[in-house]
């Protein structure tokens, strides 16, 4: 059996960074940008008023002083004329600063009676002008790769850049299979469950910037199995779900290698999750998941992500954070263990039951607390590392 690690390194060279397009801005938030986008504009693209107030001289600014207002500036609309001494502009945020003033007091700082303005109180040292460029000049990028964060789609407005080049989605067929699974709202038979992962990893997956196409679910037969992969054609990724162990039923690998895959590796010293399985078939990458719903998950996690974001062009390590134990915890086995766990304030605490069938605790784990093969038993206090979920 391979270590994690190994496994992660097999898994990573299936898969390759995708091809980019071009997608429209307002449709571009979680993808990522495939080529750093630079402004076409300065912005501000001339200085702009900060306040409603007037714009002057700076050197006339002191109070009791008087100014003639000899015109308008709003946004959208600046005054064409030139501030001279004595005189000043009524002014609003965002209009261009005429020519000749270089300060702005704010109107609560005036009084007016008609063309008349006299500064009342001490209108300070600042001028409430916003140079041009003082928020991005022409030329700045935003550099790939990057998720595209609302933030990152203001920006990019701004910038006038109306579309953005990203990386393609990566296409990710999920088959379930076992004669024991129906559907989420079919009705089960008396010895049936509810296909439960392909849903958790289609959410799993699709939230990290992936398309993923939910086959039909396949029978544990060679034929169920076979038209399956076949309708998996042309992802870039197939997934299958169960059917990985050594039972009578479990038939993807027999399968899988009769259509001509070409395994990179089959189990990996590893809880939950040992029976994984990856290679190539048809030139594209296929991994075999355990069925157990927990398993499934977590291998998702650990291996699956890691593909989507090398897919996406992304960096790939796995970001582990550390945390203390706030319970003892016993010596671990010969597999590395990524425990159901929860994290709070600092402190991170194992759940008793690690079945991996157990998805009621998974969903309330905020975290996977990494153990080490071998790990000795730990004292309540040690620093110990897990992944976020
Ligand atoms: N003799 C051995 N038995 C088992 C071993 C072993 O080493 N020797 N490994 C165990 C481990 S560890 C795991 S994990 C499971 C994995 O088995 P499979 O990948 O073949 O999965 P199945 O047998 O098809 O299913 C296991 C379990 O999960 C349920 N399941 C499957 N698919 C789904 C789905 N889409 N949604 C919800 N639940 C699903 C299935 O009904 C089973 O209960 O093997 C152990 N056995
Ligand atoms: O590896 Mo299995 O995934 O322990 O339940």
């Amino acid at each position: 059996m391979i270590t994690v690690e190994e496994a992660r390194k097999l898994l990573l060279g299936l898969v390759s960074p995708l091809d980019s397009e071009d997608v429209p801005l307002a449709e571009a938030a979680g993808r990522v940008l495939a080529e750093d986008a630079a402004a076409t504009r300065d912005q501000p693209p001339f200085a702009a008023s900060s306040m409603d107030g007037y714009a002057l001289q700076s050197a006339e600014v002191e109070r009791h002083a008087m100014f003639k207002v000899i015109g308008e500036a709003a946004a959208g609309h600046r005054f064409t004329g030139t501030v001279r001494a004595g005189q000043a502009v009524r002014i609003f945020t965002g209009a261009p600063v005429p020519e000749g003033a270089n300060f702005v007091v704010i109107q609560e700082d005036v009084k007016r009676k008609g063309d008349l303005i006299t500064i009342t109180d001490d209108p300070g040292t600042k001028p409430n002008i916003r140079p041009a460029g003082a928020d991005f000049r022409v030329g700045q990028t935003i550099s790939a790769p990057r998720v595209l964060r609302p933030e990152d789609i203001a920006l990019l407005a701004a910038m006038n850049r109306p579309f953005v080049r990203v990386y393609r989605k990566p296409v990710i067929s999920l088959i379930s299979t076992g004669d024991e699974l129906v559907m989420p709202g079919g009705t089960p038979g008396p010895d049936q469950i509810i296909a439960s992962n392909t849903f958790g990893l289609k959410a799993l997956f699709e939230g990290k910037g992936a398309h993923v196409r939910l086959l039909p679910i396949a029978r544990d037969t060679h034929g169920s199995l076979r038209t399956a992969l076949g309708l998996a054609e042309g992802s870039d990724l197939v997934i299958t779900i169960g059917g990985a162990s050594v039972g009578d039923h479990d038939l993807v690998e027999d399968v899988a290698a009769d259509l001509g895959m070409e395994r990179s590796f089959y189990k990996v010293r590893m809880r939950p999750g040992k029976p994984l399985m990856a290679g190539r078939l048809n030139g594209r990458a296929m991994v075999g998941l355990p069925g157990n719903p927990v398993s499934a998950m977590v291998c998702g996690y650990i291996f699956v992500l890691p593909m989507v974001r090398r897919m996406l062009g992304l960096e790939t390590d796995v970001s582990f954070q550390h945390a203390t134990l706030a319970e003892s915890l016993p010596a671990n086995g010969p597999r590395e263990h990524y425990m159901r766990a929860m994290v709070e304030n600092g402190r991170i605490t194992a759940f008793g039951d690690q079945d991996s069938s157990l998805l009621s605790i998974l969903a309330q784990a905020n975290a996977l607390l990494m153990r080490p093969p071998n790990d000795p038993a730990l004292d309540a206090g040690t620093q110990v590392f897990y992944v976020p979920l």
